[in-house]
C-alpha cells in the first residue's frame, strides 16, 4: 500500500495479465456479523483484509467473539446471541457496512437483554445519515440516542422494550443498508413470534438485499418475502454456522479491471480472478454496462477476461440503480467515449464516503472534462485534451481507484496535446476495500515510460541514504547499483575468480542467482547483505568495476529495476550510462573530510572498528579509480544538478531533491497530506 501524501501515475499504456481480487467488502462484513451472532465456530476463507473489515473484527472481539486468523482462514467463535459485555464503546471508522448492521443488532440485543452500547466513527461517518434506521428501531421499541446530531452517528443504544405486534417499518429509497441491517438483526427477536418488515418507498439497490438474503440462508435463516415491500423472519429463526464459507472477490473492485480491459486490453485480455458469472453480488452487472460501452468479456463461474472491443468506447445513457458503487467507474470510462455518457438514478452517491456526485464532477473537471451534475445524475462529455491533474480523493477509496483510469489518456486516438500523468492524493484511502490496488494495477499495465531519478556521486556522499528517502516519499523503487558490483566481487572471491579476469567476472555476473527481499540481498539463497556493506567489499567492487565486459553484463539487470510507479537509482553512472533519459539527475558530493567522517561514524555505530585516516585514504583511492577508468567513469552527467551536502543534513538534502522533482512535474506544489 502507498502510505504517502500522493502517488503520481505516469501515462499508462496497454494492459495484459491476471489480477486476483480481494474479498468482497459487502460479503465480508455481513459474514462477520452473522458468524459473530451464531453459536459455534465459522471459518471464513479469503475474508477481505481492509480498514472496514478490521473495525468489524475489533467490534466483534469487544463483544466477546473469539477470532483467530491464519493465512487465508479467519475463524470466528460466535456469541450465540449473547454478548459477553453489556457495555461497549465501539469505533467503526467510516465503515457503513459495520455501522448499520451493528446498530440494528445491538439495539435489539440491548432492548431484549439490557445493555448500553455506543457506536461512533470518523467525522465523515458522523455526517452519513442513519435516521431512517434509527426511526425503524425506535418504532420497534429500541431506546436510541443520537448523541451528536439527530439522525446521525454517534449513537447510544440502551435498552427499550420490543413491540413486535406491528411490522417494523423502514424506508428503502435512500439506502438499502437499513433494510439489510434489520434483516440481519431481527432473527434475534423471533423467539416468540415471527417478525415482519415493511419497506416504505421504492427499494433501491435490490442486489445488495439479495446478497443479504443469500447469506442469511447460508446461516439457516429463511426469510419469506412478498415482492420487495414485505419481509418475514419466521418464528424461532436461529443463526446456525455453516462451518466454512468462501468469500468471493469484490465485484465492485472488479469494475476497475473490467474498465482496464475495455480501455487497454489491446493485445491480450485482462484476466480477473475471484469473481465471475456465478457471483451473488449485484455489481457483477457492471459487466453489462462495460459491454454496452464496447468491452469484450468472456467469463467463467469465478473469473472474467476483458479486452478492448469498440474504440473509442460507445457512449451510454444508463439507469445505474442496480450498480451504485461500480457505476462510478463508468464516469471515468466516459472520458474515452464517442459521445456524452449519462449516469442516472445515482442519488445514493451523495450519502456515501463523500458526496460522490459532487466529488466526481469536480475531479473530472480538473482533467478538463465538461460535466453536468444533477440531484441524481451525472453527464460526462468525452475528453480530447487531458490536463495533468492532482486528484483529491476525499478519503474515498473509489474516487482513488476510478480516477486512476484517467492515466490511460495516451491511448485515446486523436487525443490532443501530450500524454499526461495523473496525481492521486492520499492513495492509501484504497485500504478501505483494496489495500494493494495500485500494486495490482501496476502488475498488469505497461507504462509508456517509467520516471527515473538518478543520484550519482563519490563514495560515502550519502547517495544510498538520499535515494532511499526520496524513493520512500514518492513511493518509488530503488536501485543501489554499487550493491551489484559488490555482490559480483563477493561471488568472485568465493569462486576463486581473480579481480583481473574480465571475462570470468562478466560470465559470473550474467549467471548470478540474486534475489532482493526488501533491503536484504540474497545470493543463491544466502542473506549476504551485511557482508556486502563491509569496506573490503566496496574496495573489491571498485577494482572489478573498471571492466567494460562486466559493466555490459550488469546493464540489463539494472534497467530491469525501472518499474512502476518510478525508480530512484544511485551509483556512479546512473545518469551518464544506464538511464541517460532520467527525468532528474543529481550529482551528490561532499568534501572528502565530511565523507570520511560519515563513513567512520557509520562503521563505529555498527560496532565495526575503523580508523578515520585509513578510511579517508581508501575513499580517495576509490574515487580516483572510479573517476579515472575508461568506461563509465564517475562524473556528472551534462544535465545533472550538483548538490554538495557537506553542510546539509539528510532531511534538507531530501527536500532539495523532492523540490527539484516537483518543479519538473505538471501539477504545481506536491500535496503534503490533508
Ligand atoms: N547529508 C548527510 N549528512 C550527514 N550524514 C549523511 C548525509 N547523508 C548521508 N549521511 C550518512 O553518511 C553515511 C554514508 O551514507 P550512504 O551509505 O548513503 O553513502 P553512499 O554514497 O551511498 O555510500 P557508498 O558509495 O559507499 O555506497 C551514512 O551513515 C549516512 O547516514
Ligand atoms: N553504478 C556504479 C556503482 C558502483 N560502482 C562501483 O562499485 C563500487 C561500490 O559502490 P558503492 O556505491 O556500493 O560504494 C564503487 O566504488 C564503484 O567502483 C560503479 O562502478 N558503478
Amino acid at each position: 500500500m502507498y502510505a504517502i501524501p500522493s502517488l503520481d501515475l505516469p501515462p499508462l499504456g496497454h494492459a495484459a495479465g491476471t489480477v486476483r481480487l480481494p474479498g468482497s467488502k459487502s460479503i465480508s462484513n455481513r459474514l462477520l456479523l452473522l458468524a459473530g451472532l451464531s453459536q459455534g465456530c465459522t471459518t471464513l476463507v479469503d475474508l477481505l483484509d481492509s480498514d472496514d473489515t478490521r473495525v468489524m473484527l475489533d467490534a466483534l472481539r469487544a463483544l466477546g467473539c473469539r477470532i483467530e486468523q491464519d493465512g487465508r482462514h479467519t475463524r470466528i467463535t460466535g456469541i450465540a446471541g449473547h454478548p459477553a459485555v453489556d457495555r461497549a464503546d465501539l469505533f467503526l471508522g467510516n465503515a457503513g457496512t459495520a455501522m448499520r448492521p451493528l446498530t440494528a443488532a445491538l439495539a435489539v440485543l440491548a432492548a431484549e437483554q439490557g445493555g448500553d452500547y455506543v457506536l461512533r466513527g470518523v467525522p465523515r461517518m458522523h455526517e452519513r445519515p442513519i435516521g431512517d434506521l434509527v426511526d425503524a428501531l425506535r418504532g420497534l421499541g429500541c431506546d436510541i440516542d443520537c448523541t451528536g446530531q439527530e439522525g446521525y452517528p454517534p449513537l447510544r443504544l440502551r435498552g427499550g422494550s420490543l413491540r413486535l405486534d406491528q411490522p417494523v417499518r423502514v424506508r428503502g429509497d435512500v439506502s438499502s443498508q437499513f433494510l439489510t441491517a434489520l434483516l440481519m438483526a431481527l432473527p434475534l427477536a423471533t423467539g416468540q413470534q415471527p417478525v415482519h418488515i415493511e419497506v416504505q418507498g421504492e427499494l433501491i439497490s435490490k442486489p445488495y438485499i439479495e446478497i443479504t438474503l443469500n447469506l442469511l440462508e447460508r446461516f439457516g435463516i429463511r426469510v419469506e418475502r412478498q415482492g420487495w415491500q414485505r419481509f418475514t423472519l419466521p418464528r424461532g429463526s436461529r443463526y446456525q454456522t455453516p462451518g466454512e464459507v468462501h468469500v468471493e472477490g469484490d465485484a465492485s473492485s472488479a469494475s476497475y479491471f473490467i474498465a482496464l480491459g475495455a480501455l487497454a486490453g489491446v493485445e491480450a485480455p485482462v484476466r480477473i480472478e475471484g469473481v465471475g458469472s456465478a457471483s451473488i453480488q449485484g455489481d457483477i452487472r457492471f459487466v453489462e454496462a462495460a459491454e454496452a460501452m464496447g468491452a469484450q468479456v468472456v467469463s467463467g463461474p469465478n473469473w472474467l477476461e476483458v479486452r478492448r472491443g469498440a474504440w473509442p468506447l460507445k457512449a451510454i445513457d444508463l439507469d445505474c440503480n442496480h450498480i451504485p458503487d461500480a457505476a462510478m467507474t463508468l464516469a471515468v470510462m466516459a472520458l474515452y467515449a464517442d459521445g456524452p455518457c449519462t449516469l442516472r438514478n445515482i442519488a445514493s452517491w451523495r450519502v456515501k464516503e463523500t458526496d460522490r456526485i459532487a466529488a466526481m464532477a469536480i475531479e473530472l473537471r480538473k482533467l478538463g472534462a465538461e460535466v453536468e451534475e444533477g440531484a441524481d445524475f451525472l453527464r460526462v462529455q468525452p475528453l480530447r485534451r487531458f490536463a495533468a491533474a492532482s486528484i483529491h480523493t476525499y478519503d474515498d477509496h473509489r474516487m482513488a481507484m476510478c480516477l486512476s483510469l484517467a492515466a490511460f489518456n495516451a491511448l485515446r486516438d486523436g487525443v490532443e496535446g501530450p500524454a499526461v500523468p495523473v496525481r492521486i492524493e492520499d492513495p492509501k484511502c484504497v485500504a478501505k476495500t483494496f489495500p494493494d490496488y495500485f500494486e495490482a494495477l501496476f502488475s498488469v499495465v505497461r507504462p509508456l515510460s517509467v520516471p527515473v531519478i538518478t543520484i550519482d556521486g563519490p563514495t560515502a556522499s550519502g547517495k544510498g541514504t538520499l535515494a532511499a528517502e526520496v524513493a520512500a516519499r514518492l513511493g518509488y523503487h530503488t536501485l543501489d547499483s554499487g550493491m551489484l558490483y559488490r555482490v559480483v566481487g563477493l561471488a568472485a572471491t568465493r569462486a576463486g575468480i581473480a579481480a583481473s579476469d574480465e571475462a570470468g567476472l562478466a560470465a559470473l555476473a550474467s549467471r548470478l542467482q540474486l534475489r532482493f527481499d526488501g533491503t536484504r540481498v540474497l545470493l543463491a539463497g544466502e542473506d549476504v547483505t551485511d557482508l556486502l556493506r563491509e569496506e573490503g567489499a566496496g574496495v573489491m567492487a571498485s577494482q572489478i568495476s573498471v571492466w567494460p565486459a562486466l559493466r555490459t553484463a550488469l546493464h540489463d539487470l539494472q534497467c530491469g529495476f525501472r518499474q512502476l510507479p518510478g525508480l530512484v537509482a544511485d551509483g556512479r553512472d546512473m545518469g551518464t550510462v544506464i538511464f541517460p533519459q532520467a527525468g532528474l539527475k543529481v550529482f551528490l558530493t561532499a568534501t572528502p573530510a565530511a565523507r570520511a567522517e560519515r563513513r567512520y561514524k557509520q562503521l563505529i555505530s555498527k560496532g565495526i572498528p575503523a580508523k578515520l585516516d585509513d578510511l579517508r585514504q581508501d575513499l580517495e583511492a576509490r574515487d580516483a579509480r572510479d573517476k579515472g577508468r575508461a568506461t563509465a567513469p564517475l562524473k556528472p552527467a551534462g544535465d545533472a544538478i550538483l548538490l554538495d551536502n557537506s553542510g546539509l543534513d539528510v532531511d534538507a538534502s531530501v527536500q532539495r531533491v523532492i523540490d527539484w522533482w516537483s518543479e519538473r512535474q505538471p501539477f504545481g506544489h506536491r500535496a503534503e497530506g490533508r
